[in-house]
């Protein structure tokens, strides 16, 4: 499998998951992305809203926090994180940076849609407790994937084009640099898969404790 370092601990893994794997998360990502706790648009404190479609997995992400229900939306609770997700994070990060990268308790996914001309700005994943690596999944259509550094949403950063089935992994020094995605390319997913768009799926560890109950 080839790798590249496009940051430190910033691993771009082409052709990480195959078609039935792909297959497999596309079926789950419909299954998230009906109600409750389901596909919604993100607005944002000033009044705008993320092209980007969203459900959450595990805990609910809305700007800029983390809450064990829909907050910003039905007001359901979170749907769960399945262990096989946490498993198949835990398998990524071990793809990226070699066998002994250690394991952790990933708890969190955010799946973004991307119709049309969506995309996302410039941001840090910084609301989580744990530093542990972002892995990120990519399904459908093609986007360029901008990853930048720690200080500034500008250069430098490298554009890597992400195709239906390529793995991201950002971790170590790379954790809490600014990355977006400046454009989705519509009418490049593959023949093979039966989706319109892309999909994103980012999983996380948010270090926090869970209440009881939830
Ligand atoms: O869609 C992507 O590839 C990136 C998504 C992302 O950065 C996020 O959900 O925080
Ligand atoms: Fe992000």
């Amino acid at each position: 499998m080839e790798r590249f370092e496009v940051a430190p601990g910033a691993v771009f893994v082409p052709d990480y998951l195959d078609m039935d794997l792909q297959r497999e998360l596309l079926a789950a990502c419909r299954a998230w992305a009906s109600g409750p706790a389901g596909m919604r648009t993100v607005r944002t404190p000033g009044g705008g809203a993320m092209s980007a479609k969203q459900v959450c997995l595990g805990w609910h992400w809305y700007p800029y926090k983390y809450a064990p229900t829909v907050e910003d939306g039905d007001g359901r609770p979170v749907k769960p994180f399945p262990e096989w997700l946490g498993r198949l994070a835990n398998e990524a990060v071990a793809a990226a940076y070699g066998p002994g990268a250690p394991a952790d308790r990933y708890d969190i996914a955010v799946v973004n849609f991307y119709d049309g001309d969506a995309r996302m700005g410039m941001h840090r994943d910084q609301e989580e407790k744990s530093l542990a690596p972002v892995v990120s999944f990519s399904l459908g259509d093609s986007c360029t994937f901008r990853f930048g550094n720690t200080e500034t949403r500008t250069r430098p950063y490298r554009d890597v084009e992400l195709h239906s089935g390529d793995l991201f992994v950002f971790g170590g020094a790379s954790r809490l640099a600014f990355h977006g995605v400046p454009r989705v390319r519509p009418g490049t997913s593959p023949q093979e898969l039966d989706l319109k768009g892309r999909l994103n799926i980012t999983l996380r560890v948010s270090g926090f404790d869970r209440p009881a109950g939830t």
